[in-house]
């Protein structure tokens, strides 16, 4: 009788970059504030119970999520890629209010990703009578440790939202609610697990790199992108001074509906002169679910002889990371044009 194999401990190294989470009271506001990680352990005796091989790094100081930025994103995409070979998969605590826009980042940073990169964190801190936080973070390191049967390999390949009941693509997700425990969604992509009795994978939806790519990070996000919110009394002067900010190379124009936009001459004239100019714009709408189809109304269709690139079913978060990335990789507005329709993560559908 062949001796049993002995199974390795997963690996893991979880980040802690701060949020609610691992949040304690200031006892002189009263108000949330980001505390060690320390703390933060000590109020998950569980974690003893999982049997993985834990290490940790941390944000000296924590932060607020409303705190992020670039810089934040490349200290992220640093500490992973330089501990890539030495762990099965990588946990990232961190707050909700801008989680999805780190998950969309750091899935354009680590190109050729084959390992897990999970987001989580919680709407009450660790430490609360009631909290959601515990949960979320063994459920998170869970997910990381899982392995595919069918090759060994690691069961979530690319950067994921583990958050309540469900793990999302992080480059679909959007946060939907400042309270409910089920903070997040993706509208238009289908849950990749769902976290109840069972953590019931949906292999059909995980994102499968083509071919055994080694990890080729990108740590350098160029800034020089902005967002432009359409309502109904947007003025010529408002408009302007937004397309003409200096140093700007890119927007995500957030249209009504299926990518429409008023027609009016002077709008359709300074999207066309900012265009003409060499900024990039590109045509996400404010819906949460659906996507842009520019030729369906006539509305839509100004935008697009105007110049304007389609941004399909994108979320706001994912188009604005991946302008940050193609513009951080060096691109011109013309060659990073060509790469907004085409999936390089999940991020649209194709
Ligand atoms: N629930 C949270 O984590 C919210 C917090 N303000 C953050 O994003 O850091």
């Amino acid at each position: 009788m062949a001796a049993p194999t002995a199974t390795k401990r997963p690996r893991l190294l979880l980040i802690y970059t701060g949020g609610t989470i691992g949040m304690v009271e200031d006892p002189a506001t009263g108000a949330l504030v980001p505390f060690d990680f320390a703390h933060l352990m000590d109020g998950v005796p569980k974690l003893k119970l999982l049997g993985y091989d834990l290490n940790h790094k941390e944000f000296d100081p924590p932060i607020d999520s409303s705190n992020m930025n670039p810089a934040a994103w490349s200290q992220i995409a640093h500490t992973i890629a330089d501990a890539y070979e030495d762990y099965d998969g990588f946990v990232v605590l961190h707050g909700t209010d801008t989680m999805a826009y780190t998950a969309s980042a750091l899935s354009f940073m680590l190109e050729g990703l084959t390992k897990p990169v999970i987001l989580t964190g919680s709407q009450l801190p660790i430490g609360e009578i009631r909290e959601d936080g515990t949960e979320n973070l063994l459920t998170a390191l869970q997910v990381a440790a899982a392995k595919d049967p069918t090759d060994g390999g690691a069961m979530v390949r690319e950067v994921a939202i583990s958050f309540g009941r469900y793990l999302w693509r992080g480059n679909r997700s959007t946060k939907v609610s400042s309270t409910d425990f089920g903070a997040f969604t993706s509208y238009n992509y289908p849950a990749l697990c769902a976290m109840d009795l069972h953590i019931d994978f949906r292999k059909k939806q995980l994102w499968r790199p083509a071919g055994d790519t080694p990890l080729t990070p990108f740590f350098t996000m160029d800034p020089a992108v902005s967002v432009i919110y359409l309502y109904p009394g947007i003025t010529q002067q408002i408009l302007e001074s937004q397309l003409s900010a200096p140093g700007l190379k890119a927007v995500v124009l957030r249209t009504f509906g299926a990518g429409n936009a008023p027609t009016e001459p002077w709008f359709v004239d300074a999207i066309a002169h900012a265009v003409k100019s060499g900024l990039l714009v590109v045509n996400v709408t404010q819906c949460p679910a659906g996507g842009v189809e520019e030729q369906r109304y006539a509305t839509g269709d100004a935008l697009a002889k105007a110049g304007v690139i389609s941004g399909c079913d994108m979320t706001c978060e994912a188009a604005l990371t991946k302008l940050m990335h193609l513009f951080g990789r060096g691109l011109t507005p013309q060659q990073a044009a060509a790469y907004v329709p085409v999936s390089m993560r999940g991020e649209l559908t194709v």
